[in-house]
């Protein structure tokens, strides 16, 4: 089982050469590079090709590499896809998706390249489940600023207004075998605030979550990697099941917990991932 880690999936705007440049050196295991709201409305056909250029020369190494192009209802969406289509990426991430037909039309223009949808209104959150079920979607991007416009809803800590929203994107995400990307801190200068958020994220159950800065990577990779001690639970529960295996048995305890088949599935994804992060 080998698993791709989306610890940390930078946005950088794509107009921007210099921030282009720096991600090419920087610990982040995704990559989004924007077309949509990190570039301004002047700059959005330049941005094509100053992206496409970056793309061309390469440098990116083992990060995955998404574009965000415009909404397909924007002046800009149907330009975007083509000329994204003919440039060095994995996927290409569609903004404000409401359902599964916004993914079709994307389809439509960019044959079989893999999608990731932006989980952003509330037609797309309540229709989660059928936008996860698409077959070229691949990701779900949580865009929690939209998401709080379009809700009405107060920016807590504790992002209570829009746990719901969240766990519905989830509830898609895992039932599809979707990876699922939190959303942006945006006080990117706030540490312990960016901290809490990532773990809030992670015991959820996100991959990882979206950043805006470079500054923000280190909280959130160590945030989403498995520890040491998750690390050794999981040898000692693989062992431990193979052991009573060997007896006829199908329940361990280690810890004083029940180890059972399914704990072995979670702990081999476990080392999975640690042995995933461990190659880049
Ligand atoms: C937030 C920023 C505007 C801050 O920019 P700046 O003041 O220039 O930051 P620094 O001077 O601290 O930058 C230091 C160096 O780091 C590079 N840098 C900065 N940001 C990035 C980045 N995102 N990727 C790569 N490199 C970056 C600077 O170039 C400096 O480099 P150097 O000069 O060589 O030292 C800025 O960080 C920024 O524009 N961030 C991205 C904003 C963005 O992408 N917004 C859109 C995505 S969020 C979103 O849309 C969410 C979603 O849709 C939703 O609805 O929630
Ligand atoms: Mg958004």
């Amino acid at each position: 089982m080998t698993v791709r880690p989306y610890r940390s999936v930078l946005y950088i705007p794509g107009s921007k050469e210099r921030a282009l440049d720096k991600a090419r050196g920087l610990p982040v295991d995704a990559i989004i590079f924007d077309l949509e709201d990190a570039v301004t409305p002047d700059a959005k056909v330049e941005a094509r090709a100053t992206l496409a250029k970056a793309l061309k020369e390469g440098g990116y190494g083992k990060r995955a590499k998404i574009i965000r192009i415009n909404a397909l209802d924007t002046e800009w969406g149907r330009e975007d896809a083509l000329a994204v289509k003919d440039m060095e990426a994995d996927a290409i991430l569609l903004p404000k998706v409401d359902n599964a037909l916004d993914v079709q039309a994307l389809a439509d223009l960019v044959g079989k390249m893999p999608i990731w949808a932006m989980m952003e209104t509330c037609h797309g959150v309540w229709n989660a489940m059928e936008v996860a079920a698409h077959p070229q979607v691949q990701g779900f991007v949580a865009g929690t600023n939209d998401l709080a416009k379009e809700l009405n809803c107060r920016a807590r800590a504790d992002r209570l207004p829009m746990m719901g929203a969240l766990q519905m994107m989830l509830l898609a995400a895992r039932a599809h075998g979707v990876i699922a990307v939190d959303g942006v801190y945006n006080q990117f200068k706030d540490d312990d605030g960016l901290r809490a958020e990532c773990e809030q994220g992670r015991d959820l159950g996100f991959d990882g979550k979206t950043l805006i800065h470079p500054a923000q990577v280190d909280v959130t990779n160590a945030v989403f990697s498995p520890s040491e001690a998750e690390i050794d639970l999981a040898r000692r529960q693989i062992e431990a099941f193979e052991e009573v295996e060997r007896t006829g048995q199908g329940v361990a305890v280690v810890d004083g917990k029940i180890v059972e088949n399914l704990h072995v599935e979670t702990a081999k994804k476990v080392l999975s991932m640690a042995s995933s992060i461990a190659s880049l």
